[in-house]
């Protein structure tokens, strides 16, 4: 006998809510009624929020910014109202018919409007790459709601106007802004998914990649707080990010209103303030979108005296943009020169070259001198000048001096103004992480989690904090023999050099075991558990550590902080940082059956561990697109590249290439979110 299927869920909101549209955006509302476009704005740039307010327009700001994003909205709110007279092909379609089946019959309606809007607007036929895109887009938007509706014993047709129940809804609340200042915000949520038992995703449609993922998680997150608010609908965020492959990110409802109290609250008093002064909102720390800002002239003009000089780049300033040409952009070091040890080798080294580089530029025609020699513990680095010619004439020659000094591997290298020349050591000077360590001793005791990745090439020790938001998770990449390896143990090492057990606790990851086979018996309290071999046995300990990481957020709320740090400070028991590092994480990736699991758990952890001090540190020898997917980039801020194979790797893992030339052995580049620096890493 046949079962009869469970009936479908129903939401009632109101009369309106199924594709209601909000009300066209309103520059001129008071100062205490804000949308949820101004507020992402306001997150990423105040600047940007109160110039649109004091010169009456709203400003779409551009990071990121998909040209076809408004049309993929469109088709989904047209497709969003035409559920109720859905195409025969769709109507047609029996309970249980196959989900490929229903997912092609989504499809070509989906497509359909596709032609319809290109049809209308046939300007954008002029960018087939986009287009192709988004029709890719649309397939994967109907493979989604596909594979969401199967099994309901319903037919497709009912089952989706049951699931996609309300797009386009407009919602506003007030909401009490930090200090107690009532705010009346309204948005627009892209749509409501419910599911069986009556569980209702709120949902939003990106065609960006996730430079933007904070916003987007605000975004939702604030929605699912509306919607409380206004409806007493307790709605879990979920963001569907089409590129054109989907990622889905769902966001627990502790995250959600963790983000909306701890930051989208307090904002909001701020942006009051900001309306009603437009003089006092500060600058974005991202200074690198500046340049594509579309109030820019506005912003140079009314914030004149507040502009910082140009050559002053802002400490906080994010990754920079890759050069097209592809060259590397390195930043100054960040702390003063320590001292070094006695390398004279190193200098008759440097002498004896740069001698052979003037006389090779003489030959050339090139009257240089010679600026500072930097001898690094692998490379040397001699800067010339030519001040009586032009540097164009120094440029061409430097072709000729690489090609007569090849036996020595001597690169030339532009930055800006300046002029170098760089060349390896012949005998390199070892770096022993017990030195690094003494030397950023202060440092490094102050805090758990802060570490030291090696030495510049100024002498400087590299050092990075996992408390730190885009270094909280690190993604190292190096082939065979780059020093990967050596790299890891003394990276592990560092971090427990000066902590106790109760500090911090490593979770090691070793598929090959023979990264992390001689540690244990120097940090084998430092371990939360003996060091992993199997690929499986991991995926259990990522659910443990995603449960441990929601423990700790419900007790940060109890006792009102925001973060480890803050906890410990007052707790009476201090919680250890987790670092998690897993040498070879292709393996999971690889297999079917963990690869999704993994992602899943990276996603979750990447997203929202840093504040619960719980870090990633995810290793490979080879950095492809298979290997390092979307998820994995986005969520871990901090690269640490060591010599890969091919330039593609490098630009996996840096956004650039580089690193394919790299020396090996410990030879890296590191982005810790303040730009790119080049070191050496110690040998442990
Ligand atoms: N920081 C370093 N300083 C000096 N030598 C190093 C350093 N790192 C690695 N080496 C040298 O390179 C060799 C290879 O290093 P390591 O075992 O870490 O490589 P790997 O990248 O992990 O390669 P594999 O995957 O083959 O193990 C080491 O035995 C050591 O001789």
């Amino acid at each position: 006998m046949a079962l009869s299927p469970q009936p479908l869920p129903l939401l009632t909101l109101g009369d309106d809510a199924r594709t209601s549209r909000a009300l066209p955006p309103n520059p001129r509302r008071g100062a205490r009624e804000l949308s949820v476009t101004e507020i992402r704005n306001a997150l990423r740039c105040p600047r940007v929020f109160a110039l649109g307010r004091a010169r009456g327009q709203a400003v779409a700001f551009p990071i990121g910014a998909s040209s076809l994003g408004a049309l993929f909205h469109r088709i989904a709110e047209r497709f969003a109202r035409e559920l109720e007279a859905p195409p025969e092909p769709v109507r047609a379609l029996l309970p249980h018919a196959p989900r490929e089946r229903v997912a092609d019959g989504l499809s070509a309606w989906l497509l359909s409007h596709l032609v319809d809007e290109l049809e209308a607007n046939p300007s954008a036929a002029s960018m087939p790459g986009e287009i192709d895109d988004l029709a890719e887009a649309l397939r994967e938007f109907a493979r989604y709601l596909a594979k969401q509706i199967e099994g309901t014993g319903h037919r497709p047709a009912e089952a989706l106007r049951s699931f996609l129940q309300h797009a386009e809804l407009a919602v506003d609340a007030v909401l009490d802004a930090s200090g107690g200042v009532p705010v009346r915000v309204s948005g627009r949520i892209d749509a409501l998914y419910c599911r069986a038992k009556g569980a209702v995703d709120i949902v939003e449609y990106k065609l960006t990649d996730e430079a933007n993922q904070e916003l987007d998680q605000a975004q939702v997150a604030l929605y699912r707080y509306l919607l409380r608010s206004a409806l007493d609908l307790d709605a879990e965020p979920l963001i569907l990010r089409f590129k054109p492959g989907l990622i889905e990110t769902k966001l627990s409802a502790v995250a959600a209103d963790g983000i909306v109290e701890r930051t989208l609250l307090p904002l909001l008093g701020r942006m009051v303030s900001w309306s009603e002064r437009p003089e006092t909102a500060p600058a974005t720390s991202r200074r690198d979108l500046c340049p594509t800002c579309p109030v820019r002239p506005a912003c140079v003009e009314t914030y004149i005296d507040a502009l910082e000089p140009r050559d002053q780049p802002p400490a906080g300033a994010a990754r920079p943009m890759p050069d097209p040409a592809g060259r590397l952009t390195l930043s100054p070091p960040r702390e003063p020169i320590g001292a070094l040890p006695d390398d004279t080798e190193g200098m008759a080294e440097a002498e004896s070259l740069a001698a052979q580089i003037v006389a090779q530029l003489k030959r050339q025609g090139v009257i240089a001198s010679l600026g500072r020699k930097t001898v690094g513990p692998r490379l040397l680095r001699i800067e010339v000048t030519s001040p009586r010619q032009r540097v164009a004439q120094l440029d061409r020659a430097a072709q000729d001096v690489e090609h007569h000094l090849a036996g020595y591997n001597v690169r030339f290298e532009r930055e800006e103004a300046r002029r170098y020349f760089t060349a390896p050591r012949r005998v390199p000077r070892k770096v022993d992480l017990e030195t690094l360590l003494a030397r950023k001793a202060a440092f490094l005791r102050e805090r758990p989690g802060r570490f030291v990745l090696g030495e510049g090439l100024d002498g400087e020790v590299i050092a990075g904090d996992l408390a730190d938001g885009s270094s909280c998770h690190l993604l190292v990449a190096g082939q065979t023999g780059s020093g990967k390896s050596v790299f890891l143990r003394a990276l592990v090492v560092g971090l427990c050099h000066f902590h106790p057990p109760a500090a911090i606790r490593f979770t090691l990851v070793d598929p090959k075991r023979v990264t992390f086979g001689g540690l244990t018996a120097g940090i084998g309290a430092h371990l939360a558990g003996p060091i992993v071999h199997d690929v499986e046995a991991l995926l259990a300990e990522l659910d443990a550590l995603v449960a441990e990481m929601e423990e700790r957020y419900t007790l940060f709320e109890h006792r009102k902080v925001q973060s480890i740090d803050d906890y410990n400070d007052t707790a009476p028991a201090p919680l250890p940082r987790r670092v998690v590092v897993v040498d070879e994480f292709q393996d999971l990736i690889a297999s079917r059956a963990t690869r999704q699991p993994f992602l899943d758990a990276v996603k979750r952890l990447g997203s929202m561990a840093r504040a619960a001090g719980i870090h990633l540190v995810l290793a490979t020898q080879r950095p492809d697109r298979t290997t390092v997917p979307g998820e994995i980039k986005a969520n871990l801020g901090g690269r640490i590249a060591l010599r890969v194979q091919e330039l593609v790797n490098s630009r996996i893992i840096l956004d650039q290439g580089g690193a394919e030339e790299l020396l090996g052995k410990g030879d890296f580049y590191a982005d810790l979110g303040h730009g790119l620096v080049r070191g050496q890493a110690p040998m442990a």
